[in-house]
């Protein structure tokens, strides 16, 4: 790495150890003196150096201040403790708050102080960390906080206040911050009222529910500031250019997840607070050239989607609702017939069968190498023919026909605290696709195996009724048509046995349609166009952090 010129060295008192402390660029320094004298062969004494060196990077660096040494030692005129020797010739003092990476992907915040023997020089030290802080761009100095009270376990109010507030405010943050009063009051804020040009970036404190509120409303109004119909399928949409920031409180937090490595909302707000930016792709879903709703994790039908529409109405049980039902759904068993039609993403790196993974977002080879490719030459998109054989290329599109337990299109690895290498563990934050996971009607016994392996090191794709395609593009075609009337039955919460079981009168088979589980929001149509938005939104995030770099080493890291 290029040497970087000093703006700093001197020597200061750490802990009452005297430390060399230097500040560049971009690190800031500090290496132990030590001052007894060393025995060395020839009986000749001299000074040594102790202990290692530490530093933090000038990026990871939250606030300095200047500390009052005197209010440190007394309180009500009472003594707290005595004033060690050595901190008592070194009467001014500065505190630095900086990252310090924990266990699992945690970040905390962490505190040195040095004692300096002038004020002179104490002050200078603050001033210039303060202006390499300033310098530093890409930190949010205005932030607006949306915060969902009945999200998760209902603690959203609370872990704002407690645990984040006061980290926006050593940062010297200014936020504005909204309390909803109703479910969609964040989405249609942002879409029509919110003064955006005031902030930096938006933040929600919730679940994936909220966070795909604040990806609706943003990206709607990006698109009607810009005049691109959203209803139209083939429309390339315009990208967003405020960050979103997640607090993780509900009851999955795949979204945050699966960009930080950790739902913890002190790590969250760290990553927001040092300004870091990951892209990542939004699929948008339409039905009948009209637009339904934007998805960022997962679309599931089958599974997912029935497990969802069950736990919708055990709100009540908070986050024990997707065992609950995931446990009932798993016993029912049921398969839904259709025709998957898809656009296989063939120009670009990577497969969904990949060991890799993606790592450390924007700086990912993989989702700079397929962005890069879409951005210069998005695919046309070319028409299926509607009777096709099991399954067949048309005009560059594959079309399967069959029987599913389970259709999931995973734009991201979906990682969560329940699977924690997620649904599709390979799958990319920002490389413009989605991986589209057929499970076909299968043993119970075989369909359990599946699950569980989401919860293991074994591949969940290594099984003959799975099959896992990289796409652009996919549509899905129940194989009943599904009537006016049906989807008002959907729509008042009815279970649907439609035509199937009329053709069928003697059996007790599958319902003709299960729903779709979009980003933990039901759709209200099972026949659906889905295109993926390469890089459509950026996140206060950087992806999940390879562990091994920071994790086997004490911190501050040891330079
Ligand atoms: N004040 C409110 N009252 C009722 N519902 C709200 C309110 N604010 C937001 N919502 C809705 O609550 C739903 C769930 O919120 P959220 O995503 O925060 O938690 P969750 O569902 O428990 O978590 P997850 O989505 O991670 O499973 C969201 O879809 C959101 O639209
Ligand atoms: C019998 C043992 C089975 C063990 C199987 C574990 C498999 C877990 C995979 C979890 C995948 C989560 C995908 C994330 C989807 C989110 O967009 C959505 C909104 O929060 N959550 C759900 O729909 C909630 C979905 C919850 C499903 C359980
Ligand atoms: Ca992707």
């Amino acid at each position: 790495m290029e040497k970087q010129p000093r703006l700093l060295a001197s020597q200061l008192l750490l802990k009452n150890s005297l430390f060399e402390v230097s500040l560049n660029r971009v690190l800031l320094t500090w290496k132990e003196i030590a001052t007894k004298k060393k025995r060395v062969s020839g009986g000749i004494h001299h000074p040594f150096k102790v202990g290692t060196s530490h530093g933090v990077s000038v990026s990871e660096i939250l606030a300095v201040r200047e500390l009052d040494v005197d209010s440190e030692t007394k309180d009500d005129g009472r003594w707290q403790k005595m004033p060690q020797k050595s901190t008592e010739a070194y009467p001014y003092a500065f505190t630095v708050s900086y990252v310090e990476r924990a266990w699992q992907h945690r970040w905390r915040c962490s505190d040195v102080t040095f004692h300096c023997l002038e004020g002179a020089l104490c002050q200078q030290w603050v001033q210039t960390i303060r202006e390499q802080l300033t310098a530093l761009t890409s930190r949010p100095k205005h932030l607006l906080v949306y915060i969902n009270p009945y999200g998760g376990k209902q603690q959203g109010e609370r872990i704002y206040e407690q645990k984040v507030a006061p980290l926006f405010t050593l940062a010297s943050i200014s936020t504005h911050v909204i309390v909803t009063e109703h479910a969609n009051h964040a989405r249609d804020h942002l879409r029509t009222e919110a003064e955006l040009k005031k902030y930096d970036g938006v933040v929600c404190v919730g679940g994936d529910g909220m966070f795909s509120e604040m990806v609706h409303g943003l990206v709607s109004r990006t698109q009607r500031d810009n005049g691109v119909d959203q209803n139209s399928p083939e429309e390339k949409l315009v990208p967003c250019t405020l960050r979103i920031g997640i607090i993780p409180a509900g009851s999955t937090d795949c979204i945050c997840y699966a960009t930080v490595g950790i739902n913890d909302p002190v790590t969250s707000a760290l990553h927001i607070i040092v300004g870091d930016a990951q892209p990542m792709d939004v699929c948008s879903v339409h039905h009948n050239n009209t637009f339904l709703r934007y998805s960022v994790s997962l679309l599931g039908y089958g599974f997912y989607g029935d497990v969802l529409a069950d736990s919708e109405r055990k709100r009540w049980m908070g986050p024990a609702r997707y065992d609950f039902s995931g446990f009932k759904t798993f016993l029912t068993h049921h398969y839904y017939e259709g025709t998957v039609s898809f656009l296989p993403a063939t120009d670009i790196l990577g497969t969904p069968r990949d060991k890799t993974r993606c790592r450390a977002g924007s700086r990912c080879f993989i989702c700079q190498h397929n962005g890069q490719l879409y951005s210069e030459d998005a695919p046309e998109i070319c028409e299926t023919d509607t009777d096709v054989s099991d399954s067949e290329y048309k005009g560059g599109w594959r079309v399967i026909r069959g029987k599913f337990l389970a259709i999931n299109a995973a734009s991201m690895s979906c990682a969560c605290p329940r699977s924690p290498k997620g649904l599709s563990p390979a799958a990319h934050l920002a490389d413009g696709t989605t991986d589209l996971i057929l499970v076909r009607k299968c043993s119970r016994f075989n369909f359990l195996r599946h699950l569980l392996r989401h919860t293991s090191k074994y591949d969940q794709f290594d099984m003959n009724f799975v099959e896992v395609h990289r796409v652009r593009r996919f549509r899905f075609t129940p194989r009943y048509c599904q009537s006016d009337s049906e989807l008002d039955l959907r729509e008042n919460g009815k279970r649907l046995f439609s035509q199937i079981c009329r053709d069928h009168p003697a059996c007790s088979c599958s319902p003709a349609y299960s729903s779709w589980n979009c980003d933990g929001e039901i759709l209200p149509h099972a026949a659906i166009e889905v295109g993926v938005h390469c890089q459509l939104i950026k996140l206060f995030a950087r992806g999940i952090e390879e562990q091994p770099v920071f994790e086997d080493l004490p911190n501050p890291c040891v330079v």
